[in-house]
């Protein structure tokens, strides 16, 4: 059942710097955190079903299927327009075939109708400032990172970007956490992950890491706070806050 996102609440200055104190490394997830991306990814869902002869599912459904990878995706997708057919199971080669026509689609149009969220790039920039390093860990296939991130020309924020496919693990799994911190040279402990979804949520706690929430993005129509993160944002424009005068 959809729930209503608690709104959260303003947050303080001192609230947030405690948080960050004595942090090297954020790491940013991209959809739904970074980029609202799920117009570009319905699309490409559409037309991947509309070439095997089946229905568009609409955005509002995609925008609860993302958050597992691409093939996870394409997956929930074939479910859904399966579910009422003699083939309710797809077989390997349909499976494959959808697959592969959806990277043909994404990668054919993936920023024609993704925006940036608000205070992204003013939020990056004064991290990167403050002599904070950048990472970035998303689900998505690795392939789309790089023109993505060039596209909204937030590339050289970035140390090291992992797709869902970059390591033998994705989020949930710690792995591409730990990975970014080792090879960052950077503890668990001095490093915060930022996300939108249950699974940046439990990667973070898995891996030792403080966990920051958006709770606009894409989170299989929960809210986020029931994965309790350290701290919940409204937008990233909060990270933008300034100590009260005489603090
Ligand atoms: O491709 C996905 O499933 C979503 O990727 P994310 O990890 O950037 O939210
Ligand atoms: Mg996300």
């Amino acid at each position: 059942m959809r729930q209503r996102a608690l709104k959260a609440h303003p947050i303080h200055y001192s609230e947030l710097h405690t948080i960050l104190q004595g942090k090297r490394l954020v790491a940013f997830d991209l959809d739904g955190t970074l980029i609202d991306s799920v117009p570009d990814l319905s699309a490409a869902v559409g037309k991947m079903l509309n070439e095997l002869g089946l229905p568009s599912p609409g955005e509002a459904k995609v925008r609860d299927w993302v958050g597992n990878g691409a093939p996870v995706l394409v997956e929930r997708a074939l479910a859904w327009a399966l579910q009422d057919t003699s083939e309710p199971t797809p077989c390997y080669e349909r499976q494959q075939r959808a697959y592969d026509a959806f990277i043909e689609y994404y990668g054919a149009a993936p920023n024609t109708l993704t925006t940036l969220y608000p205070g992204v790039k003013q939020a990056l920039g004064a991290l990167h400032q403050q002599g904070m390093t950048l990472v970035l860990i998303t689900n998505k296939p690795e392939r789309f990172i790089e023109p993505l991130l060039k596209h909204f020309e937030l590339l050289d924020f970035f140390t090291l970007w992992l797709g869902g496919d970059s390591l033998a693990e994705k989020k949930p799994h710690p792995l591409p956490l730990l990975h970014a911190a080792q090879h960052c040279q950077i503890s668990p402990a001095e490093c915060v992950m930022v996300g939108d979804s249950r699974h940046d949520i439990a990667a973070g706690k898995a891996a030792g890491f403080t966990t920051l929430a958006l709770p606009y993005g894409y989170n299989h129509g929960e809210p986020i706070e029931n994965s309790h993160p350290d701290l919940v944002l409204s937008s990233l424009t909060e990270l933008l806050i300034t100590p009260p005068r005489g603090a």
